[in-house]
């Protein structure tokens, strides 16, 4: 089946319809109740990805709203998605999204595995707005999420930032009233098909748009986006057990892969290229300056990735060079570490044109993690060590407030006030703890 036996055919915000098919997604409507006995009140769709949807539902017996990821039928033998967040909810720490319960849910298309998560709000929202004087304690959050996984012998596999988000405050249990009155009607598009012989009861009615949770979040409870943000890791779908077994086939994006999987999938043309914990650093390491700058580092095509990834890393690995020979770079530019200090120095100046704080000690952070040879990058305990997040002297009053200044300079007389009045608590203070929080 493809989008073309559907009369409004493929729209970019939705799910595939041609993925509501026998062993594909599970035809969900709004309102629906899901559970044994039913207690899982759906009530608005989160996302989509690969291999599921993504609801908000209410849960009526521990009367909070939940996340429900109903993974494709196809999948529900082989994810380990499941037994993956078990293992961590064992030892539940704030920064990994957590298993809540499970389930299995019969449709027309097979049976589903139902993970029960807390609810996150994906970082990407923030983008716009990322507050760069906090970047310092965020990134901390991340690590320490990541650093929690790996020692828990478990490789994420598809770090980027659609992956990292913020846990949403527990505001009032949401009915579907107060879901669909402060976020206005529910935008869907109607599934109409054009063949007779597709199963009607293989797909849902209709399709629904991503609900903006911020937007709720801000509509019910304004004072909320004032709390303290604590990161989560989200999506351990492609994430395996690094126990000497094969890792799964590497999902990671393009421009997010490590060098050794970008390598064995573009020059040898291996697209099961074995991955690890290192492999997760580098793919951290470019979500981090996705995250602050807002821009991608590394490009998403093909035939200029490796060329980057040599650039930026100021070498030409020995094993690359027939590589090299057949796809030679363009005139003038001459990998190496002069040229690869001369693109850092530029990402330093807008990093600091950003506002980030101690801009030259995030970039020496990331090019550790840049490492083209996955033995010599830093694990990810390491670089909770590392003088980045020990050098205090930015958290000074004068300092931060000069950063605050030379920030709302870009911002709104609100954000002026508000940043000044944590500025007159750290003056207080006299320094922040390191491991402060970061408040938008
Ligand atoms: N706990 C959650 N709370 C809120 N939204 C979530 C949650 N988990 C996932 N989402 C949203 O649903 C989307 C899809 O989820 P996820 O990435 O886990 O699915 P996937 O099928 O494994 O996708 P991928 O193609 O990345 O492997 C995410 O990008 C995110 O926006």
């Amino acid at each position: 089946m493809t989008e073309d036996h559907f009369v409004f055919g493929y729209d970019e915000d939705y799910e595939p319809a041609s993925a509501y098919t026998p062993g594909g997604l599970c035809p969900i409507r709004l309102g629906c109740a899901l559970g044994s006995p039913p207690r899982y009140h759906v009530l608005a769709k989160l996302g989509h990805g690969s291999f599921s949807t993504v609801w908000m539902a209410h849960d009526r017996v521990r009367q909070r709203n939940v996340a429900l990821k109903i993974v494709v039928a196809r999948s529900l033998r082989t994810s380990q998605e499941r037994e993956i967040l078990q293992r961590l909810s064992k030892a539940p720490r704030a920064n990994v999204v957590q298993l809540l319960d499970f389930f299995e849910h019969a449709s027309p298309n097979g049976i589903h595995q139902v993970l029960v998560m807390d609810l996150v709000r994906p970082l990407h929202y923030y983008r716009s707005e990322f507050r760069p004087m906090f970047v310092r304690t965020v990134l901390r959050q991340i690590i320490e999420g990541l650093e929690f996984i790996h020692s828990c012998g478990i490789a994420h596999g598809d770090l980027h930032p659609g992956n990292v988000g913020t846990a949403v405050p527990e505001i009032v249990p949401l009915s579907v009233k107060d879901v669909w009155g402060c976020g206005g009607r529910p935008t869907t598009l109607a599934l109409v098909h054009s063949s007779l012989d597709l199963n009607i009861d293989s797909y849902p009615p209709y399709l629904c748009e991503t609900m903006d949770v911020e937007q709720l979040i801000l509509c019910l409870a304004p004072g909320v986006s004032q709390r303290p943000l604590s990161i989560r890791i989200l999506d351990l779908g492609n994430a395996y057990i690094v126990d000497g077994s094969p890792s799964p086939k590497c999902i990671t994006p393009m421009g997010y892969l490590s060098p050794e999987v970008a390598f064995a999938q573009i020059a040898l043309g291996d697209e099961n290229a074995p991955w690890d914990q290192r492999s997760d650093i580098w793919s951290l390491a470019v979500c981090i300056y996705g995250l602050v700058c807002k821009t991608d580092l590394f490009p998403f095509v093909r035939d200029d990735l490796l060329h980057e990834m040599m650039m930026y890393c100021g070498e030409v690995p020995d094993a690359w060079r027939p590589y090299v020979r057949l796809n030679p770079f363009p005139q003038g530019d001459v990998p190496g570490i002069v040229l690869a200090d001369k693109l850092w120095k530029a990402k330093e100046a807008s990093l600091e044109w950003f506002g980030v704080e101690n801009a030259p000690g995030l970039v020496r952070l990331l090019r550790r993690m840049l490492n083209l040879d996955p033995s010599k990058r830093p694990t990810a305990a390491e670089l909770l060590r590392d003088p980045y997040f020990a050098e205090a002297q930015d958290f000074y009053p004068f300092v931060y407030l000069q950063r605050v200044l030379t920030f709302s300079r870009r911002e709104t007389i609100a954000n002026l006030f508000h940043h000044l009045f944590v500025s007159l608590e750290l003056a207080i203070r006299g320094r922040a703890p390191s491991n402060r929080k970061f408040f938008l």
